[in-house]
């Protein structure tokens, strides 16, 4: 975690935001129902809810990816709703954006896909490119990869490329739909700890959909549960004292119960057999 302070004003902040979409046989559907919720710099922000719930939307909402029919998008204070393109379009470099299926360019080497954002936006020399493209590459544990194409990797190292390509332009947030999905429990653990990395060491915020709880566990400071659109409630991952309100909620604070428990078990398992050889001993 890094500095955050709820005192402080937030990075992200959604104000009574709801979209609707037309559907094919000329109903509208309003899939986010006046939702408001601040994210502070500096922390990883979960939000989970059933297949359905809104939560990619929610996300798409954040960089204006989906226009807002009602309410207000802040970031950094400035209402995004209000920008003209252009400044829409620099403020967007200040989100980087991974997804559950990569979204890489398949024709491209790993060096290439990283370079991308950047010669599509920057005044960067082709050198100072390379140099950018290594660091990031760097940052993920795949600087060996670079002349590499996206075939020839696993799925846990194509996300990490699309970390590297995310984090290229330097964005201050990193928003992520579902990036474990597609991936197994050992590939998860390792994209987890990359982006616990991006946000301990480089300060990036990051807001993640998830349906996995044991992500949520494992990740977020701070968690938003969604439903029908609408935001039931939120809470800090940390507080047990708080009653959670939504059955995900629940469910959530009962898993977490367990990896205490586990946790726990481990721990007094550990001390015995360290203090077994003593005991004998004596
Ligand atoms: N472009 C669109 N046109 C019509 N309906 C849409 C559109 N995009 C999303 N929806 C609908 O809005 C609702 C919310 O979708 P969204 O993808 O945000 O949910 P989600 O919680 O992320 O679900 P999942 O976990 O299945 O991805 C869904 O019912 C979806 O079908």
């Amino acid at each position: 975690m890094h500095i955050s302070d709820a005192s402080t004003a937030p990075l992200i902040r959604l104000e009574a935001v709801g979209k609707r979409f037309a559907l094919p046989d000329g109903r509208v559907f309003d899939a986010v129902k006046s939702v408001s919720l601040d994210i502070h710099a500096g922390k990883i922000y979960g939000l989970i809810g059933k297949s359905g719930a809104g939560k990619s939307t929610v996300l798409r909402l954040i960089n204006l990816l989906e226009r807002p029919d009602q309410g207000r998008v802040l970031f950094g204070g400035r209402d995004l709703t209000a920008l003209s393109k252009r400044d829409l379009r620099e403020t967007r470099q200040q989100t980087g954006m991974i997804f559950q299926q990569f979204n890489l360019l398949q024709n491209a080497s790993v060096f290439d896909n990283v370079a991308f954002p950047l010669k599509l936006h920057g005044s960067r020399s082709r050198a100072e490119i390379a140099a950018r493209v290594k660091e990031c590459l760097d940052v993920v544990g795949l600087a060996d990869k670079l002349d590499s194409f996206p075939a020839q990797l696993s799925g846990g190292q194509k996300q990490r490329v699309a970390i590297a390509r995310a984090l290229a332009p330097n964005p201050k947030v990193l928003l992520c739909d579902e990036p474990t999905s597609a991936l197994d429990t050992e590939t998860t653990r390792a994209v987890l700890q990359t982006l616990r990395q991006i946000n301990d060491s480089l300060g990036v915020t990051v807001v993640l959909v998830t349906h996995e709880l044991s992500v949520v566990q494992a990740l977020c400071d701070r968690v938003a549960v969604l439903e029908h659109g609408e935001l039931v409630e939120q809470f800090d991952v940390a507080d047990f004292q708080t009653p959670r309100l939504s059955a995900l909620g629940q469910e959530l604070a009962r898993e977490q119960e367990d990896a205490e428990i586990l946790r726990r078990h481990a721990a007094g398992t550990l001390a015995e057999a360290a203090a077994a050889p003593r005991a004998q001993a004596a």
